[in-house]
């Protein structure tokens, strides 16, 4: 159990996470942002953002891809879901990662993200989320993951954390609660 609520979630934004992955003469690489404004500025991350009224959370993901980083997927799979929260901030982040493969059309900068291919073995951590390092490991391994992340009120420092790896995917969680249920756990 995790204590997770020291200051009230009384709402959440559902957002979207996409890494697009590719081989390079036998050397994977994955597709990353440098986000140039708004909420995570100055950082690399997958491409993605609000899940608009009326569209699934795939459709989102789909959209936030095409407008970010002027590609198209026709397949994305679903491989983690994280929540996020802030001291002080009572709007939770629900972020559903998917990762993807091939795609169509150029990969181009936009006024949102600048992208760039990184190896696998170069993935720039100190200037990413300071969370993601700590669930890259299990969604490069392909396996699927939940987890949840307090933030202090600066956005910098995780105050707590709480990953686990799933057999399968909603694991369902409300912000707060300590018990994950749905998918199956399978390690944590
Ligand atoms: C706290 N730790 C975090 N670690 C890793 N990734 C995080 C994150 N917190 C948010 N994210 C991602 O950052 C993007 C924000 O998107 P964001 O700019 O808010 O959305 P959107 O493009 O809809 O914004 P506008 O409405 O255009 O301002 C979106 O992909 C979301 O999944």
């Amino acid at each position: 159990m995790l204590a997770m609520e020291t200051s009230p979630i009384t709402s959440k934004k559902v957002l979207t996470l996409v890494f697009v992955f590719g081989d390079f003469d036998g050397e994977r690489r994955v597709l990353l942002g440098m986000k140039k404004r708004g909420f995570g500025a100055g950082y690399w991350n997958g491409f993605g953002g609000k899940v608009e009224k009326g569209e699934t959370i795939l459709e989102g993901a789909v959209r936030e891809l095409e407008e970010e980083a002027g590609i198209r997927v026709s397949h994305l799979e679903r491989a983690g879901m994280l929540w996020f929260h802030f001291e002080g901030d009572p709007t939770g982040l629900e972020v559903h990662v998917y990762r993807g493969e091939t795609f169509e059309g150029v990969v181009s900068e936009t006024e949102e993200m600048r992208p760039e291919w990184f190896s696998l073995d170069k993935i720039p951590f100190h200037i990413m989320w300071p969370d993601d390092q700590i669930w890259w490991p299990v969604f490069v391994g392909n396996k699927k993951f939940c987890g949840r992340f307090r933030f202090a009120k600066d956005q910098k420092e995780i105050l707590a954390h709480d990953v686990g790896i799933f057999e399968s995917l909603p694991c369902e969680m409300e912000f707060g609660s300590g018990e994950w249920v749905g998918g199956v756990l399978v390690e944590r």
